[in-house]
């Protein structure tokens, strides 16, 4: 699978350890960076990535200093359904419930065992296509396809 991600300076640290932990797994990753931990401006970084995950039809992994910034970025793009994690537990439902294509994690309040675990769980889950879990993401796409621009 093609993963896209970035990070702001807070986030560089462990967006380099997940990288590492997705290319051992066999996937092929774009990091759009930043590379060093000279302060950056997130948006910068999240929105071009964003928006290449949309138009691609790949998956991201956004990392900042708590994780917010990056999934109020992201969600703001058609095609992207971005969740913040903290726990495993979170990002199996994340996928399995929700079907989200971008993963947003924070640097500053997990540490990287919890983050690689969280990551793990979020690229090996898939979606439950049970019937009200496709109802609850189609209601959520239609919200996009009213409010949001469709990516050319
Ligand atoms: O967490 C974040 C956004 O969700 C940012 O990483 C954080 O706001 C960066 O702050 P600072 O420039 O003070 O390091």
């Amino acid at each position: 699978m093609k993963i896209i991600m970035a990070s702001d300076h807070a986030g560089v640290a462990l967006k380099l350890e997940i990288k590492a932990l997705l290319l051992e797994m066999g996937h092929e990753v774009e990091d759009m960076g930043p590379y060093d931990t000279t302060a950056v401006d997130l948006s910068d970084f999240v929105y071009p990535a964003a928006i290449k995950v949309s138009q691609e039809n790949v998956r991201g992994i956004f990392v900042d200093g708590v994780g917010y910034g990056s999934a109020l970025i992201a969600n703001r793009i058609y095609g992207i359904d971005a969740v913040v994690c903290q726990d495993p537990f979170c990002a199996k439902l994340a996928r399995q419930h929700t079907d989200s294509n971008v993963l947003c994690l924070g640097g500053k309040i997990i540490g990287s065992a919890i983050a690689l675990d969280i990551v793990n769980t979020w690229m090996t889950t898939d979606f439950l296509a049970e019937e009200k879990y496709i109802r609850r993401v189609e209601k959520v796409k239609a919200i996009s396809e009213k409010h949001l621009v469709k990516l050319s």
